[in-house]
Formats: structure tokens, C-alpha cells, sequence
């Protein structure tokens, strides 16, 4: 795709529709740049703490930013929408249960919110992920019937957000950004969005390959955890370790396979795929397989749970870690939670804490653990700090005669075979 790039009308104003973990940091990092930046969400308080620069997300970068003198200038929130060079949507797209059928409800709410305040020469990108095919049988028909003639009067792109939860503010600058357009001139236009702060390579597509490139990403991610996971349970009939073969196995120059855990969680992941299986049921069988085995995995675990517990009457048990992965607050389809809710089914006594969550978490493991005298502790999420806090602690949960239950990256550090 070409177009005479000195045709490409600047952006100067955007309005970002849905500010939440992928619409903020987009409004954040313009306003830093330069770029006047109008956030719109539904929920009031997020609307408020923006203005208020008084966020009380976990991450305190978010906050830090936020109090930035030129994004304080340059960044206002609304409920409402208002009048802007280009129109930013980054609502969810969640799956309607339990059919699993994508619920396109926020995408065309956003657009439908945006229509009176479109004028003609404006852009719209957007950036949720969406199944194939959205913009041209959902979109591009909303602004058909507002009287519009999409990629002439108003440009389209899709611009699918990749940043990795816990590592947002590095990515949204360095990864590489893949852009649909209706025509190339609508996506040469949202590249100019990103141009004040992009390190990364922009690549220019259509709509429907932007839209599937997104899906594909989280679905190979996805497949590949399910395939690791069925390696683990593989090598538990078999009482092998595989964490380690696994590590072993990497060691060849073309594999790479993942780690397995205690299930697939997030908000992304376990969502994804199901937009390719709705738009192509016949060719997803590998992709739903997997989606099932990850899905499987906390009872799994539970189950694990049980076993290693079934010598105690009545166990006290503290489970470490609620979020959905390591080193994040995230608590979005959390594996650990369903593992915590299985247990708790069961009748056991089970207390659940979180260093990164709030209102689960604890001044220091060792006084928590004083205090609660449990029988046993399970650490389902490998946080950081708690592996670090837990690794300190072995000997003296040993004296103290508590036992200790690992999932995760955490159980077993990788040997060198020498010290087999
Ligand atoms: N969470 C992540 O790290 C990533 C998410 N995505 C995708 O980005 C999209 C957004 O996800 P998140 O930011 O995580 O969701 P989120 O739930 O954190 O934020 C969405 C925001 O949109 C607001 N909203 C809903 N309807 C609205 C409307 N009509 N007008 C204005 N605001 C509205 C909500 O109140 C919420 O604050 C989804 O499609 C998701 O799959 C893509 C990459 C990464
Ligand atoms: C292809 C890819 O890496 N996509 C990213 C993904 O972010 P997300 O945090 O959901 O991915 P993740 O780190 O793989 O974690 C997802 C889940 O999978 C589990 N997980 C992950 C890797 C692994 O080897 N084993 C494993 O069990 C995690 O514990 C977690 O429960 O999905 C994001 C999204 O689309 O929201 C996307 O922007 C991110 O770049």
C-alpha cells in the first residue's frame, strides 16, 4: 500500500474511548509528547481520578505519570466524548458465556457515542481486539448508516494493542505495530498517532489481516501453554520432572517450549482464540483443544492440592498468589482464583493473600504465617518478591513444621545435568 505521505493530515487532538489498562497508557504517553489528548470512559471515577491525578492502580507508574506537569496540560477526562483529529477506541471485547460468541456490544456503543461529534476528515482506529472482520461488517456499517462514506469522508484503521500486562510503558514505545486500513491512507494517518513516541516499526495492512495478526499472536501463545501443560501432566503420570526436561529440551537450537502452570488467565488469552472459532469453527480444532486444556488446568491443580493434603484431618491452609500472573495485581480470569474457589468448595480452610493485590495483601510472610499457624502453605502465583520471601523462609518452615506446595516457574530452578 502507497500513498503521498505529505497528504496524510496531521494529529494534533485525540480522544481515547475507554480508558482502562490499554486506553491510559496510550492517552498518557501522547500527552507526554505533546499530543492534546481527550480521555472518555463510562465509569466516573476512573474519569476522576484522571483529572484528580489520583489513580489507585497497584502500579505506581501510572500514577507517576499521571502527575507529569505536561500531561496534567495536555491530557482531560469525560464521560462524554467530544470533537478531535482522530478517535482512539480501546473498549473491551469480552466473550459472552457461555456460548463463547464475541460480545461487540462496547465497540459499537464507543462508536455509536463518538458519531455526533464526527464532521468529516476525522479517523477512527481502533485498538481492542476484535474477530475478523468487525470493521467491515460491523463498523464500517454504523457509519454507512450515519451518513458517511468510510475511507473517504472518515478514514478506518485497526491498530491492535500488543503490550505485555507488567511491562506496558516499555512496550507501548518499543514493540513493533501493525496497522490496518480501510485504504492506505486511513492507515498512514493512524500511524501518525503513534509517531511522537514509536521506536518500534509500524507495518501497513488491511482491516481484516490486522484484525486476524492480533488473534494469532494470543493464539499461538495459548496453544503453546497448552502444549507445555500437556507435557507437565505427561510427566507427572510418569513421575518425571518435566520442568527440567523441558529446560533440556530448549537446549535444541529450534524448540522453545513454554512453561507450564497452573492455567491460562488474563483477560486476553483465554479470550482471543474463541474470535477465530467463531469466524472459522471447522479449521479451530487444535486452537479450542488447547483453549480446553489450559481452561483444565486450575482443577488440575486443585486436585494436586488435595492429593498432597490428603494425610491432614482438617488443614489450615494459606494459598500465596491471586493474581492471573506473576508480578502483576491483575486478577482478570485468575487461575488461582479457581483454584482457591475449588478448595474452598471442598470445605477446607483455605486463606488467601496476594502481595500484589490490594486487600489480600501482608506486612511479612513470617509474622502472617505466626499469626495464622497454618498446616500448609501453597504458592500458586511465583511473584517475585513472594519466591524471593518464601526462599528465605524454607528452613524455618521446616522447623515450624509447614508444609510446602510450589506451582509455577518457582518449583523447580533448572539443573545443570552435572548436578543431577
Ligand atoms: N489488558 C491488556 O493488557 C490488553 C488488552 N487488549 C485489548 O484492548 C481492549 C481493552 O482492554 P482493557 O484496556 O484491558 O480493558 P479495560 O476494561 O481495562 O478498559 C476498558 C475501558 O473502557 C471503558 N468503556 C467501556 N465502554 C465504553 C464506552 N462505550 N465509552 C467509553 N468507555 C467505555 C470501561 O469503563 C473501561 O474503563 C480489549 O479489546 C482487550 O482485549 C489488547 C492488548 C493488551
Ligand atoms: C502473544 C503475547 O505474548 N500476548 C501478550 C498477552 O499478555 P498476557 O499477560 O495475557 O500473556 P502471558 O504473559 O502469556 O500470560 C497469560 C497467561 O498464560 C500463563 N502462561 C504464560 C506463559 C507460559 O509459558 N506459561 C503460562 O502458563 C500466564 O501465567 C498467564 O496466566 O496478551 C496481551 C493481550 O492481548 O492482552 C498481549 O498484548 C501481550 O503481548
Amino acid at each position: 500500500m502507497s500513498s503521498d505521505p505529505t497528504n496524510i493530515a496531521p494529529i494534533d487532538e485525540v480522544v481515547v474511548i475507554g480508558t482502562g489498562f490499554v486506553g491510559l497508557p496510550l492517552a498518557l504517553v501522547l500527552a507526554e509528547r505533546g499530543t492534546q489528548v481527550y480521555g472518555v470512559d463510562i465509569d466516573e471515577n476512573i474519569v476522576d481520578a484522571i483529572n484528580n491525578a489520583s489513580l489507585n492502580f497497584s502500579s505506581g507508574e501510572f500514577q507517576t505519570r499521571l502527575q507529569n506537569e505536561t500531561v496534567q496540560a495536555n491530557l482531560e477526562a469525560s464521560t462524554e466524548p467530544t470533537t478531535g483529529d482522530a478517535f482512539v477506541i480501546s473498549v473491551p471485547t469480552p466473550l459472552q458465556e457461555p456460548s463463547k460468541s464475541p460480545d461487540l456490544s462496547y465497540v459499537e456503543a464507543a462508536i455509536e457515542s463518538i458519531l455526533p461529534y464526527l464532521d468529516g476528515g476525522e479517523l477512527i482506529n481502533i485498538e481492542s481486539t476484535i474477530p475478523p472482520l468487525t470493521c467491515e461488517q460491523h463498523v464500517v456499517p454504523m457509519l454507512e448508516d450515519a451518513g458517511f462514506a468510510p475511507g473517504e469522508d472518515i478514514q478506518l484503521a485497526h491498530s491492535p494493542e500488543r503490550i505485555l500486562p507488567g511491562n506496558v510503558f516499555e512496550e507501548i514505545v518499543t514493540n513493533d505495530r501493525v496497522i490496518g486500513g480501510i485504504n492506505s491512507k486511513s492507515a498512514q494517518r493512524a500511524a501518525k498517532i503513534y509517531e511522537p513516541f514509536l521506536e518500534g516499526e509500524i507495518y501497513i495492512t488491511n482491516l481484516v489481516s490486522a484484525e486476524l495478526c492480533k488473534l494469532m499472536e494470543n493464539t499461538f501463545r495459548d496453544v503453546n501453554v497448552a502444549l507445555a501443560n500437556e507435557f507437565a501432566l505427561i510427566g507427572e503420570d510418569m513421575g518425571v520432572d518435566m520442568d527440567h526436561v523441558i529446560s533440556l529440551a530448549n537446549k535444541h537450537p529450534r524448540v522453545e517450549i513454554l512453561y507450564p502452570g497452573i492455567g491460562v488467565g488474563g483477560h486476553c488469552l483465554p479470550v482471543d482464540p474463541w474470535f477465530l472459532n467463531e469466524v472459522d469453527p471447522e479449521h479451530t480444532n487444535l486452537i479450542t483443544t488447547a483453549r480446553r486444556i489450559n481452561d483444565k488446568m486450575p482443577s488440575v491443580t486443585a486436585k494436586k492440592i488435595r492429593r498432597a493434603i490428603a494425610g491432614y484431618d482438617t488443614p489450615k491452609i494459606i494459598v500465596l498468589g491471586a493474581a492471573y500472573k506473576p508480578n502483576t495485581y491483575d486478577q482478570r480470569n485468575s487461575p488461582a482464583q479457581e483454584v482457591v474457589d475449588s478448595l474452598l468448595l471442598d470445605g477446607y480452610d483455605v486463606q488467601h493473600y496476594d502481595r500484589h493485590v490490594d486487600g489480600m495483601t501482608y506486612e511479612s510472610l513470617q509474622s502472617l504465617l505466626e499469626k495464622i499457624h497454618p498446616d500448609v502453605v501453597v504458592q500458586l502465583v511465583p511473584h517475585d518478591e513472594t519466591t524471593h520471601e518464601i526462599n528465605e523462609l524454607q528452613d524455618w518452615l521446616t522447623t515450624n513444621d509447614i508444609e510446602l506446595i510450589r506451582f509455577g516457574e518457582a518449583k523447580t530452578p533448572t539443573q545443570p545435568l552435572s548436578e543431577l
